[in-house]
């Protein structure tokens, strides 16, 4: 466990939020008023596509520890979409599937055919069935642990799980997370039992009650009151407190891009997923399965640390001599692609450095990123700035390299844990009973404007002609 920070606490009410996700739990405790945070810590994950929710309680325990004193109010966010399934005792029947579980592949394109084909399903729940969603891996272990799944009677995501673990009381969940199953519709805010039903074989499970925004789940057994909770992208987006023209991209363990809308999306070609917010609102969304990690590993590989990656990076010029890198090392989720793995391509004696390696793990990451900010321009979002958050845009070579490949200007808002602090946010929300969540200022760190956007189109064709030649059946 770490605590990252400490500083005299303010005079207001206190709030805690908190991320749970792929890779950690991060606590942030705010003063309710101002949104500034007086304290934080984080305590890690173990590696894996499948996890015992009692790790991710552990985590919260232990991060919490000696932090919580004076709080008022607690709120959850947490990694979308993953499946906790429950029996009639409460005890989960399985390891959670995690929403970077690709098993489930074959079972997204099944549904997805069984319920009509993608342009119906995108009408219905605003996304097509990909891997990740609740409901394919939901068939699939209807398919492949039927005995397994004879035992579930509830069905929960984790930011619920954890939500009624703090209470002790039923499950609820908000309209952001429910988005996220695949059997929940956004533009008519209700769930799709029909479909629940046809991917797990003729059954309904139960689902946790939606929480209108702002609505408290309840309260810890000491008082302290607890609010509905969401995902963690919508949680970052609440933090970031986004208007029209921002499009957040996120580097954590996924890439995710997304931006507020007031109306809901439905693509038919599955890139953009048309989520809810946690505000009323809604949330287009394209998420990459490969982000931190790309650099991360890459790092590893060169025997270097996330320091020495970013001067290698740094000191490789644009294009990285001709060295595309397709960074598909778990998979892709968007472009749609499970089964892939990662693709180097263009070397050549004079280019293969660990500097060009290094750069061309920055440029091949960003590159996806930026197909997302194209698809969700393709769905009416306008674009006017990137805020760039998560672990890797700490990352100086990601910056530079940012804002030409993305051709908008990047804000990097002052570093801190976003999704804990939205979950903060919604916590003190509740808290107030007001509604509209309390104004809480976002501070800049750096403004990066777009220098040379001829090199981030020309790393942008690079990038796609090798998508086309290794993935030819990919579309865009
Ligand atoms: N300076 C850096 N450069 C590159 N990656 C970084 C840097 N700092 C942290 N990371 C990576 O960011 C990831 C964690 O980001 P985070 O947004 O917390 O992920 P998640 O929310 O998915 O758990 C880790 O893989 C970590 O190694
Ligand atoms: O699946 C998605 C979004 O649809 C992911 O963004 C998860 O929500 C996990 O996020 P991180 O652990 O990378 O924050």
């Amino acid at each position: 466990m770490s605590t990252e920070h400490e500083s005299a606490p303010g005079s207001g009410e206190l709030v805690a939020g908190i991320d749970s996700s792929t890779q950690s739990t991060k606590v942030v405790v705010c003063d309710a008023a101002s949104g500034e945070v007086l304290r934080s810590a984080s305590a890690e994950h173990h590696d894996g596509t499948e996890i015992d929710p009692e790790v991710w309680w552990n985590a919260l325990c232990r991060a919490t520890d000696g932090l919580l004193d004076g709080v008022s109010a607690i709120g959850v966010g947490a990694q979308q979409h993953g499946l906790v399934a429950l029996d009639a005792d409460g005890a989960v029947v399985r390891p959670a599937l995690l929403w970077n579980d690709t098993r489930s592949a074959e079972a997204a394109e099944r549904i997805t055919a069984e319920f009509g084909g993608a342009a119906a399903v995108a009408g219905m729940t605003g996304t097509v069935p990909v891997a990740s969603l609740t409901v394919a891996k939901l068939r699939w272990m209807a398919e492949h642990e039927p005995r397994l799944a004879d035992l579930v009677t509830d069905v929960v995501l984790p930011h619920d799980w954890l939500t009624a673990r703090l209470t002790g009381g039923e499950y609820v969940t908000d309209r952001g997370d429910a988005s996220g199953t695949g059997y929940w519709s956004p533009g008519e805010g209700r769930y799709r039992h029909d479909l629940l039903a046809r991917a797990f074989g003729g059954r309904s499970p139960n689902t946790p009650r939606v929480l209108a925004p702002g609505e408290p789940a309840g309260t810890t057994p000491s008082g302290v009151l607890v609010s509905a909770g969401t995902g963690d992208n919508m949680a970052a987006a609440l933090g970031l407190g986004i208007a029209p023209g921002d499009v957040v991209v996120s580097l954590g363990t996924s890439g995710t891009v997304f931006a507020c809308s007031g109306t809901a999306t439905g693509d038919p070609t599955g890139t953009v997923a048309g989520f809810a917010d946690a505000t009323g609102r809604f949330l287009p969304l394209v998420c990459t399965l490969n982000a931190a990690r790309v650099l991360t590993s890459t790092a590893e590989l060169l025997g270097t640390d996330n320091a020495g990656f970013d001067r290698l990076a740094r000191s490789a010029e644009p294009g990285a001599g001709g060295l595309t890198l397709l960074p598909y090392l778990d998979g892709e989720r968007t472009p749609n692609l499970p089964g892939a793995t990662g693709t180097l391509h263009g070397l050549c004696r004079d280019n293969m450095t660990p500097e060009n390696l290094a750069r061309a793990a920055v440029e091949g990451m960003l590159c996806g990123l930026a197909e997302g900010l194209d698809a969700l321009r393709g769905q009416d979002v306008p674009v006017r700035r990137v805020l760039l958050i998560g672990g890797a845009a700490r990352s100086e070579a990601v910056r530079r390299v940012a804002p030409g490949i993305f051709g908008v200007p990047v804000t990097v808002p002052r570093q801190a844990e976003y999704v804990a602090l939205g979950a903060a946010r919604q916590a003190a929300w509740s808290l107030a009973g007001t509604d509209r969540p309390p104004e809480w200022p976002l501070a800049t760190e750096v403004d990066l404007p777009v220098d040379d956007e001829s090199d981030g189109a020309r790393i942008r064709q690079a990038h796609r002609s090798t998508l086309h030649r290794m993935h030819p059946g990919v579309h865009g």
